[in-house]
């Protein structure tokens, strides 16, 4: 459990979205998103180029919004907008997590944990907790550049989480892990979607089925579904004609897209 706090919660969702534009170098990668999301694990979902990172990058408050409106943990994200008070309590994985191949485990957590201004009395045991959530406690030692592709991905986790954001973004966390570290990350994930937002961007329908309570899926830019799972099967506008795909997730998925792109409308 995370601390005990008085500070009143000021928003009703930690992400909110309208219309909103996000650019990708010249492309408007995100076009026209709504989106509200509370305390929670969200799946993320999409095709390959449907808008998922820069979507993440603008929740991060990496890219500036080009247009629309979003608010994070209750701060609009206005061109004055203070970021530093936002980015204190968020947490980021990004797709490709650099690191100083130098640093050892423990260093680097220590770093983020400095960076995202927690408290230097509090900096060792908060890295030591994310450490060992991410089961990496006897490699807290080691140098990065010792470090299994998994396991770099999981002290890229333990970064995120050191902090106990309220708003955590994990963008493809599961990519390198073995089976079984995909069962712990799916425990993790529900033990912090507990009192805190989490959106997790993923192309692994079981890692949504497995621990999301809720789904956005996203194509070209927009959101063509955001809803609970079973509303997502429900919605399945192809489930009587067959369908590909290998569970009834994947198949709701692959029909929905297909709709949504013989339609060429968004959410
Ligand atoms: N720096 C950039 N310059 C120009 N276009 C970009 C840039 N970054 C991304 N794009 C384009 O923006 C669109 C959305 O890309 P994005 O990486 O957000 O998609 P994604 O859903 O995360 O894809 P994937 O599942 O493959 O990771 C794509 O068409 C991509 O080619």
């Amino acid at each position: 459990m995370r601390p005990t706090t008085f500070e009143p919660t000021a928003f009703a969702f930690a992400v909110r979205a309208e219309s909103l534009v996000v650019n990708a170098g010249r492309r408007r990668a995100v076009d026209g998103l709504d989106l509200a999301l509370g305390t929670g694990v969200h799946g993320l979902l999409g095709p390959n180029g449907a808008g998922k990172t820069t979507l993440m990058r603008a929740l991060s408050t990496v890219s500036r919004p080009g247009g629309g409106a979003l608010e994070l943990l209750g701060v609009p994200m206005s061109p004055d907008a203070d970021l530093a008070v936002v980015r204190r309590r968020l947490g980021y994985l990004p797709q490709h997590f650099g690191f100083h191949p130098r640093f050892t485990v423990r260093e680097l957590v220590e770093y983020f944990a400095w960076l995202k201004e927690v408290p230097s009395q509090r900096i060792g045991p908060a890295a030591q907790r994310a450490i060992e959530r991410v089961g990496l406690a006897d490699r807290a030692g080691d140098k990065m550049k010792t470090l299994s592709g998994g396991m770099v991905r999981r002290v890229g986790m333990a970064q995120a989480i050191v902090n106990d954001p309220d708003l955590l973004l994990l963008d493809e966390p599961t990519t390198g892990l073995d089976p079984e570290q995909r069962v712990s990350f799916r425990e993790l994930l529900r033990d912090l979607g507990s009192d805190a937002c989490v959106l997790v961007s993923t192309h692994l329908v079981e890692d949504v089925a497995a621990s999301c309570e809720d789904v956005v899926l996203m194509e070209s830019g927009r959101s063509v579904f955001a809803g609970s799972l079973d509303g997502l099967l429900a919605a399945d506008p192809g489930a009587s004609s067959g369908t590909v795909g290998d569970s009834a997730v994947e198949r709701a998925y692959t029909a929905l897209l297909r709709s949504a792109r013989a339609t060429g409308e968004g959410a």
